[in-house]
């Protein structure tokens, strides 16, 4: 199947020039950031920043999700059955605890807010996971002409762990053989386009089953341009 936008057209929506260097101002910005750690993949932009978020922001958001969580959804179209069985919520971007949390993250990127999405929370108890997807949309698939009109591509995703559970839950990423435990307050970051500035198919990746426990985390997902569903600005 063809994204049905001509050649031109999807230029204004994921332009690989543009993406590739707005893939190296995000790094070129995390780089020299003292608190932030380069993970050496040659293959995935990849940075971790230990403490992002306090325990009471974490213990916050916590409670937020829990009192909000639905469960999630798999783009429309790309439904399947167990693929992604944990719980989510949009938080409520009106509260200024959020908003500060959220203009936190984009700080730390150098990204617009305007340019992302909605923080996300998210919830997984015992045996729920989220398998193998990219965070990217697949330029082929039926939804692109949508997405594109309605920010473009996913840029870069930052996620932050609001807990440790007791086992599992750990961010698997199986094209670069590597892991990431959870670890409470830790932000995790990773472009999903490559270096040439198109989407990376190394950056596949997975919530893990949780054995024992609970996992929260929230999510942000950036865009190459302006996200129409933002509804505050
Ligand atoms: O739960 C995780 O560790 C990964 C979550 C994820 O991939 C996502 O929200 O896009
Ligand atoms: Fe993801």
């Amino acid at each position: 199947m063809t994204s049905q936008l001509s050649k031109q057209e999807n230029l204004k929506y994921a332009n690989p020039k543009k993406l590739a260097e707005l893939g190296r101002s995000v790094a070129d910005r995390l780089n020299v950031h003292p608190q932030v750690q380069w993970l050496e993949s040659p293959h995935v932009q990849f940075f971790v920043h230990q403490n992002f978020l306090s325990d009471s922001d974490c213990a916050m958001l916590i409670d937020m999700i829990e009192a909000n969580s639905q469960p999630s959804n798999l783009y429309k179209g790309t439904e399947r059955e167990g693929y992604r069985t944990s719980d989510s919520c949009n938080v409520d971007i009106a509260d200024p605890d959020i908003r500060r949390i959220d203009d936190s993250i984009c700080d730390l990127m150098g990204l617009p807010n305007t340019h992302s999405e909605i923080l996300q929370g998210q919830r997984y108890k015992a045996g729920q996971e989220f398998k193998d997807h990219h965070d990217f949309f697949h330029e082929s698939e039926p939804y692109w002409k949508f997405e594109a009109t309605n920010g473009g591509q996913r840029t870069w995703t930052a996620m932050v762990y609001l807990n440790e559970p007791e086992e599992g839950g750990a961010t698997a990423f199986p094209q670069l053989e590597y892991q990431v435990e959870p670890r409470k307050g830790m932000l995790l970051t990773w472009n999903n386009m490559g270096l040439d500035g198109r989407p990376n198919l190394n950056t596949l990746h997975a919530g893990t089953p949780v054995i024992k426990g609970t996992k929260y985390i929230i999510t942000k997902w950036f865009r190459f341009n302006r996200w129409k569903g933002r509804w505050f600005d």
